[in-house]
């Protein structure tokens, strides 16, 4: 059964369709990598699937209760007057997840300790945005929508992220991602062009 279910959808920005009658299917076990030039609307259509953007015409579907998705934008979401931790628990606060997950997320992105405690605004693009990936790993959710999460992230990083989201299609989760990069190995993906 799909996690994530796309009929017909039409993508809206301001009054323009971006696109109509689109459809998809992600599968568990499935990392879907989303491209296309600058303004195609990659970002519309996640935001779409995510439900932060009312959606023109059609359906999305999510096929399983756990199959809320895990959104990571690409500003990060984070409050940058916070630290990384104080970002996090309050993540956990709202989504009632556990706390004691917090450090070892921070760990598996390999934040170092002594950015940890420092308010975001002084942290670098990549440590900001591995603060934002730890946000993945505090509550289980099968489906993950990510809009250029590789923005920022060093090679150690991209390592790292290519780690976390194998064992999460291990697992049977999905990924749907969005990156103008090429995807780091040893992560293969269906592509698909807008
Ligand atoms: N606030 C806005 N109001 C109306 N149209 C907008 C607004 N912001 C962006 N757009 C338009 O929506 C279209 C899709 O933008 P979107 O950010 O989804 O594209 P994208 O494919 O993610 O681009 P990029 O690769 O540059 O990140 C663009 O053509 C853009 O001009």
């Amino acid at each position: 059964m799909p996690l994530l279910t796309a009929e017909k959808l039409s993508v809206l920005r301001g009054d323009r369709a971006l696109l109509r009658d689109f459809d998809l299917q992600l599968q568990p076990g499935e990392l879907l990598h989303l491209r296309g030039a600058n303004g195609v609307g990659k970002t519309s259509l996640l935001e779409t699937l995510a439900g932060l953007r009312h959606a023109g015409g059609g359906q999305v579907r999510y096929e399983r209760e756990d199959a809320r998705p895990h959104w990571l934008g690409h500003r990060n979401g984070l409050n940058l007057q916070l630290s990384a931790i104080e970002n996090l628990q309050f993540w956990c606060g709202i989504n009632a997840a556990p706390m004691s997950a917090i450090g070892p997320a921070l760990d598996r992105v390999e934040l170092p300790a002594r950015a940890r405690r420092r308010s975001c605004r002084m942290l670098s693009a990549g440590q900001k945005r591995r603060t934002a990936l730890a946000r993945l790993l505090l509550q289980r959710r099968a489906l993950w929508l990510l809009d250029e999460p590789l923005d920022g992230l060093d090679v150690a990083g991209l390592a790292r992220f290519a780690d976390l989201v194998g064992e999460h299609l291990q697992d049977g989760g999905a990924v749907l991602m969005t990156s103008h990069q090429p995807l780091p190995a040893p992560l293969a993906a269906r592509e698909l062009a807008l």
